[in-house]
Order: structure tokens, then C-alpha cells, then sequence
């Protein structure tokens, strides 16, 4: 198998300056950085990571690896197969813990033995999570933001729905559509229509958009609602951009997240970490509700208290917020070595 990622900075000759940063659901390697070629979209945190940054590129060595499964350069169900056309549906089946065994050969590859600190968000927290549980001694720092221990029965029924989605457009063909032509394009601008809506908040929603019509459409005569047009739009970009099959077996992997599994319950394995930890959700999110961190932050024994970040905009907060979540690594990489990061400012107005 084939891992894509990119780096800034550069390795120091002790190799004591390594970050990992671990992407969610429908990101990428592309952490920093504009759009351009292999790049569909500019860097999703791309006030973090740059010189000056809360990781300077002056000081660290940033690396951010595409998921194992995914669709933007590491091998997964869109792949070419050894012997046949594609992976598709015959893709095996992954854990979190099987995309992190997979990211563990890649800091092998680089002669990274431990990472100064490991930082992801979402789908990118279980993997910064099951870094510091089943290494705990390549783990120096961690920042978990938006995430879980488990996968709750109410993310698995909203993952499920959206799996279901998928697997109902007549193009799906049990995940061997590749070189059909044609992809399950409407299941998967429907799958993301409803994971959008979990992603933000109802007051956001009902302020941004309310009742109001999307332009000269009439909603009482086949027209649309703004907040309707608002879902199409990010449906239709998902769907330019990623790969149904990779949704499938990312998503299947969520569901599977359950950190204590294995290793007798979530309490147990959440003492293992010895990472210096911080752990902070968004107020309004409504996905991954700050009581699954604060349940992290109580377990983890050398985590600070549980940080909230202040955020109208629901579970994408962790994404938006760029300027708070740079205040948190701020303080776990500069607690040693220089002044504290400056306080942050409060998110942008709503529109
Ligand atoms: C780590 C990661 O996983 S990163 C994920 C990578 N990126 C993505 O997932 C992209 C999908 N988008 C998102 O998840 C979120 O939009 C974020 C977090 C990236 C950005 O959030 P925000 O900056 O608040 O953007 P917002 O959700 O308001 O969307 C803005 C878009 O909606 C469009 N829009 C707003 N209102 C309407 C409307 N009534 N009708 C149609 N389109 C609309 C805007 O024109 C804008 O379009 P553009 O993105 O093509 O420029
Ligand atoms: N907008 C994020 C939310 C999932 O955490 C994504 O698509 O990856």
C-alpha cells in the first residue's frame, strides 16, 4: 500500500521536531497551502502551520499523512488493484488502528521515532488517540480536538444513514463502480447533505439562512429554501472531489472507533496514555458533544482540563477556529520554551 502525505519544515539532526497532523473525514495531506494541482482545496488549517505560525516551519517539521483508505494520494478503494482494474468493493474492510499501523511505517520511513506532538480533529482525533494508546512512547504531546474514545450509538446511526445513502444509488454496484463511468454521485451528495447539517449548529442555520428562499425560487412551487441550496452546493463539491468508496470504508472505520476495544474498556485504555494532553471540543457541537471530551480529558491522567472552544459554527468549529486551535498548540509546544501564545480572538461574526 501506498501512503501520500506532505511535510514543512525541516527534520533537526536530533529528529526531536516532528508534528504529526491528522486529517478528518474528507480532508487531506493538504494541511497549508493553496489550491492548485493535486490540491482540490486549499489548506484546511492554513493559518496553523507556516513561519511564524503556532507551528512555525521555522522550528517544527509538519507532516500530514492522506488517511490509509482515503482518496487523495494513499491507497483505498479508487486504487489500482495488483491483478485487477480497482480495489472497489473488494477494499478490506479498516480500523482506525489499521490506519494508524500504516502511519506508524511511514514515520519508520522517515526516521521519525517520536513525534513531538500529535494533533488532529474529528476522524483525526481517533487517530491521534489510538497513537498515543498504542505508542505511547513515540507520543510526546497531544492535542485532541471535536473527538471520542467510542464511536456513540447516535454517530454510528448518522454514519449508518449516510452509508446506506451510498449503497442505495443504483451506480454503487457493491462498491465496483471504478471503471463503470458512471459513480453513486446522488448517494453520496446525499450522505453529505446530512452529515453537513450535523456538522453545524441549529441557531447557526436558523440565523444564516432562516425561511428565506434561495434567489427568485419559489419553495412553494418546486423551488428551494436557501439552507436547501446551501446543502446542494456542498454536496456537489463533495461529490467533484472524493471518492464514494473511500466515504464507505472511512466511515465504516468511525463506526468501528471504540479505543478501549481490546484492551479492557475505554478506562484502561486511556491510561496508557502518557502524552502530555489537551483535549478541547466546540460548545455548539452537536456531533461529538463536549461530554464525549470531557470524558477523554478525565481519563487521559496527563491531560490538562477540558477546553471548549467558543464556536456558533457547530462541530466544524475545530476547522473554522483556526486562530483558537493555534492558541491550544501554542501552549503545549511553547509551555517550555517561550512566552505563552497570545489570547485568542473571538470567532468571526456570523454573516
Ligand atoms: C480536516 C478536514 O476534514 S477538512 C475538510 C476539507 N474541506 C471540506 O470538508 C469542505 C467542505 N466544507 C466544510 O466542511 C465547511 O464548509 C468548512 C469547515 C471547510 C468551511 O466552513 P465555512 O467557511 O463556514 O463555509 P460554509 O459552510 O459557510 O460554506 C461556504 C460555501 O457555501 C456557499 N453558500 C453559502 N450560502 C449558499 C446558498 N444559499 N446556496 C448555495 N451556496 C451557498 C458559499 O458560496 C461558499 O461556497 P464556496 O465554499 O464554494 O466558496
Ligand atoms: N467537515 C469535516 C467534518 C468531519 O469532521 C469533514 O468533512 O471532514
Amino acid at each position: 500500500m501506498r501512503l501520500a502525505f506532505e511535510t514543512w519544515g525541516r527534520l533537526a539532526p536530533d529528529r526531536s521536531n516532528a508534528v504529526l497532523v491528522l486529517h478528518a473525514l474528507t480532508g487531506d495531506s493538504h494541511v497549508a497551502g493553496p489550491a492548485g494541482p493535486g490540491h482540490p482545496t486549499p489548506g484546511w488549517w492554513d493559518g496553523l502551520v507556516g513561519p511564524g505560525l503556532a507551528l512555525d516551519t521555522d522550528r517544527w517539521f509538519v507532516v500530514a499523512p492522506n488517511v490509509l483508505g482515503g482518496c487523495q494520494g494513499s491507497t483505498g478503494p479508487s486504487s489500482p488493484r495488483p491483478g485487477g482494474p480497482y480495489w472497489g468493493g473488494d477494499f478490506p474492510f479498516l480500523t482506525q488502528r489499521d490506519q494508524v499501523a500504516a502511519e506508524a511505517g511511514l514515520a519508520d520511513a522517515l526516521g521519525i521515532d517520536r513525534w513531538a506532538l500529535i494533533v488532529g480533529g474529528s476522524m483525526g482525533g481517533m487517530r491521534a488517540l489510538e497513537w498515543a494508546v498504542s505508542y505511547p512512547e513515540r507520543t510526546d504531546a497531544l492535542l485532541l480536538l471535536a473527538t471520542t474514545a467510542a464511536a456513540s450509538a447516535e454517530q454510528i446511526a448518522w454514519a449508518g444513514v449516510q452509508l446506506h445513502a451510498v449503497r442505495s444509488d443504483p451506480h454503487w454496484h457493491g462498491g465496483h463502480y471504478h471503471d463503470t463511468g458512471r459513480g453513486p454521485h446522488a448517494g453520496l451528495g446525499l450522505a453529505r447533505r446530512i452529515a453537513h447539517v450535523t456538522y453545524r449548529s441549529e441557531p447557526e442555520l436558523q440565523l444564516r439562512f432562516g425561511r428565506e428562499p434561495q434567489g427568485t425560487e419559489d419553495p412553494w412551487h418546486g423551488g428551494r429554501y436557501q439552507v436547501e441550496s446551501y446543502l446542494d452546493h456542498h454536496a456537489a463539491k463533495l461529490v467533484r472531489r472524493f471518492d464514494a468508496g473511500s466515504y464507505v470504508v472511512l466511515s465504516e472505520a468511525m463506526n468501528n472507533h471504540d479505543i478501549g476495544r481490546g484492551r479492557g474498556g475505554v478506562r484502561a485504555a486511556l491510561r496508557r496514555v502518557t502524552a502530555r494532553t489537551l483535549v478541547a471540543g466546540v460548545g455548539s457541537d452537536r456531533l461529538y458533544p463536549p461530554s464525549q471530551q470531557a470524558e477523554l480529558a478525565a481519563g487521559i491522567a496527563s491531560a490538562d482540563h477540558l477546553r471548549l472552544i467558543d464556536s456558533p459554527y457547530g462541530h466544524d468549529g475545530f476547522l473554522i477556529e483556526v486562530e483558537q486551535v493555534a492558541a491550544l498548540v501554542g501552549e503545549l509546544v511553547h509551555r517550555d520554551s517561550s512566552p505563552p501564545a497570545p489570547e485568542p480572538r473571538r470567532h468571526r461574526p456570523l454573516p
